[in-house]
């Protein structure tokens, strides 16, 4: 098997009875968006540490291209890690490029790079104003162009698009794309379920400390056995024969909402509800197909894991 870019083998941070991160066990390829969610307090912001060698696993082990990982690690992997903390702090004094270039300085990097960075996050307008006088957005963004000074190759993102509107939120996971189509590896954590899940690759979803499932988010969907809803809007006559056609074949619960119904199936048999209803003829006037999100997986896994 090839080297992952990461690779977590029964990893804990226990803080006396606090198990922050427990047992947490995972693989990520090279080359990918990797989202790391769960509610706050999953242990999410404790694992990045851990992967950055700032907290020292209490048990386990966490490998970065095959190297291990701990407090003294060789400068040049950490070197190839760019990190965006959950709160980075800024000098307030400081303007935005003086920002970048005192981030380069401590990091041994290139500042002549800095200027690109700025006009990467769309700051290069406000290159010169004080930190003190960016919005919570624009801050955030410096904060990304700090992560990728240096040129990682591997992203640690906590929380990136905090304090971000819809439009910056946007542009940032272009920009996520982009690194990637350029070989970057990226871990990305967040609590915004809806938000992540058209833009990963694959993720994991923790709670309380454990890893619950991690996969694409198709995989996670199979993993949690939810079932696709199929939503009918049917002529009133047809309401009785096509709610008995459908239960002869195996599907349900059917709910009746005046002129609609609604059935359940397992995503394996969907395709099969789907036609078995095409082939009912003209009484369907609409139709709607809803596949799990990852929100409901999140749920399902949640609620699993605390019943085991
Ligand atoms: N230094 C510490 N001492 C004791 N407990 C800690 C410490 N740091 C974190 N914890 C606890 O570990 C757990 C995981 O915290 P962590 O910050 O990793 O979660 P998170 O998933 O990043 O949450 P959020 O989404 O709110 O940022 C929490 O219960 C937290 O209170």
């Amino acid at each position: 098997m090839s080297v992952a870019m990461i690779e977590i083998d029964g990893a804990s941070m226990h803080y006396g009875a606090v198990h922050a991160v427990d047992d947490v066990s995972l693989r990520v390829e090279a080359g990918q968006i990797f989202g790391l969610t769960g509610h706050n307090g999953a242990g999410k912001s404790t694992l990045f540490k851990m992967m950055l060698g700032i907290l020292r696993p209490t048990l386990g082990t966490i490998r970065i291209r095959g190297e291990r990982i701990e407090r003294g690690s060789p400068l040049s992997v950490r070197r190839g890690i760019g990190y965006l903390p959950e709160n980075l702090a800024l000098y307030d004094n400081l303007s935005g490029l003086e920002t970048l270039r005192f981030f380069a300085r401590i990091k041994s990097a290139d500042a002549r790079a800095c200027e690109g960075l700025l006009e990467r996050v769309g700051l290069v307008d406000a290159a010169h104003r004080k930190v003190r006088e960016y919005s919570k957005g624009m801050r955030q963004r410096l904060g990304f162009a700090q992560a990728l000074i240096g040129r990682p190759s591997l992203l640690l993102l906590d929380e990136p698009t905090n304090g971000l509107d819809p439009v910056a939120t946007r542009t940032f996971y272009e920009a996520l794309d982009d690194l990637r189509d350029d070989g970057v590896s990226v871990v990305i954590s967040s609590h915004l379920l809806s938000e992540i899940e058209p833009r990963v690759d694959s993720l994991a979803i923790m709670a309380n400390g454990r890893l619950l499932a991690h996969g694409s988010v198709a995989e996670l969907g199979r993993t949690a056995e939810l079932p696709a809803r199929v939503r009918v809007e049917l002529r009133p006559d047809a309401i009785e024969r096509i709610d008995r056609a459908v239960s002869d074949a195996g599907f349900g619960p059917t709910i009746v909402d005046g002129h609609r119904l609604s059935f359940e199936a397992p995503m394996t048999r969907k395709v099969p509800l789907i036609a078995l209803l095409a082939s009912l003829g003209d009484a369907i006037s609409g139709f709607e197909v809803t596949d799990p999100t990852l929100e409901d997986v999140f749920l399902r896994l949640s609620h699993r894991g605390a019943d085991a």
